[in-house]
């Protein structure tokens, strides 16, 4: 599956042969990169800074030096000899697809998820019901993931807000990688690994000690989990590592690293696997976060499930 072109994320009717589509004019983002949201729960005012996967440019302010175009061009070298694409088993029902996803496309993804992350229902720091907070930024797109309750649920609990629906460039995208995967579980099982329609999808972001606990999947409906409807995981910033097994022991657990582009699923026989994120890595793609003003380090990781 070596060399595979990669699939374009705005190019709808056939992403081998139709050029992309120029991106639609993406909306105005807001002026800034604190939004006060005065919509409160029954009425009650709350104000939610909407957290900024970016750094808004700067006008003014400290001259910062950058890398020479000798380092640069280097870098860039070595980030086109690393996004070579590969699919990997894990294990039965569970694929790692190594670069597939463009870095056009992980550009756009990332001015998206900054521009829905800035509005109603956006970024924000979730927290569990004893006080303690997740380590990562969240926002849900199609229906909301309650921390709280563990439950999906309409609308956020803490502010009433709405989720923004899951642009369906996304959807296209996950579909194209779902048909990829297939290709390499042929042998095994295809079926762990088949086409679902996502309604939900938890984009979290993660800063230099950004992490997540090991833990299943496993508050979507019950005929999606019985069916073995799978995860799709796109990770896009800084590397991580990732962690999955069959129990929640960080110390059998098994590990791989997820780089910007890569997709990973997880359905069928794998879709109650345990997994986790343990570390932040420092590599990020250079003309990414030159592109996009991601901040550094930031790892967005966007999965979708079906309700
Ligand atoms: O960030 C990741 O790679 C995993 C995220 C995850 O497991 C989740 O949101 O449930
Ligand atoms: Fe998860």
């Amino acid at each position: 599956m070596e060399n595979q072109p990669s699939p374009s994320l705005w190019s709808i009717d056939d992403r081998h042969r139709t050029r992309p589509t120029p991106t639609p004019p993406t909306q105005p983002l807001l002026p800034v990169d604190v939004v006060e949201d005065k919509k409160g729960v029954c009425g009650s005012e709350t104000k939610t800074k909407a957290f900024d996967i970016c750094t808004p440019k700067q006008s003014g302010g400290p001259v910062v030096l950058k890398p020479g175009l000798f380092a640069k061009n280097k870098e860039r070298r070595k980030e086109l000899k690393q996004s070579s694409k590969e699919i990997v088993e894990l294990r039965p029902g569970m694929v790692h697809l190594k670069g597939y996803i463009s870095r056009t496309d992980q550009v756009k993804i990332v001015k998206k998820c900054r521009e829905l992350g800035l509005g109603d229902g956006g970024f924000y720091q979730p927290g569990y019901e004893d006080g303690t907070n997740l380590h990562l930024k969240m926002m849900c797109l199609g229906k909301n993931w309650d921390p709280q309750t563990s439950r999906y649920v309409d609308q956020r609990p803490s502010d009433g807000s709405v989720p923004p629906k899951i642009p369906h460039e996304f959807v296209t995208l996950v579909h194209s990688a779902l048909k990829d995967s297939q290709t390499v579980t042929k042998l095994s099982n295809s079926k762990d690994l088949s086409l679902f329609s996502p309604d939900i999808c938890i984009v979290n972001f993660y800063s230099q000690n950004g992490r997540l606990g090991l833990h299943q999947d496993k508050d979507e409906s019950e005929p999606s989990i019985a069916a073995g409807l799978p995860v799709v995981s796109f990770s896009i910033g800084n590397s991580a590592e990732f962690l999955y097994g069959d129990e929640r022991d960080v110390d059998k657990a098994e590990k791989v690293v997820l780089e910007s582009g890569d997709v990973l699923i997880f359905g069928g026989k794998a879709r109650k696997v345990f997994h986790g994120v343990s570390a932040i890595k420092p590599e990020a793609p250079i003309s990414l976060i030159e592109e996009t003003n991601l901040r550094k380090p930031g790892r967005l990781n966007l999965t979708f499930r079906q309700y």
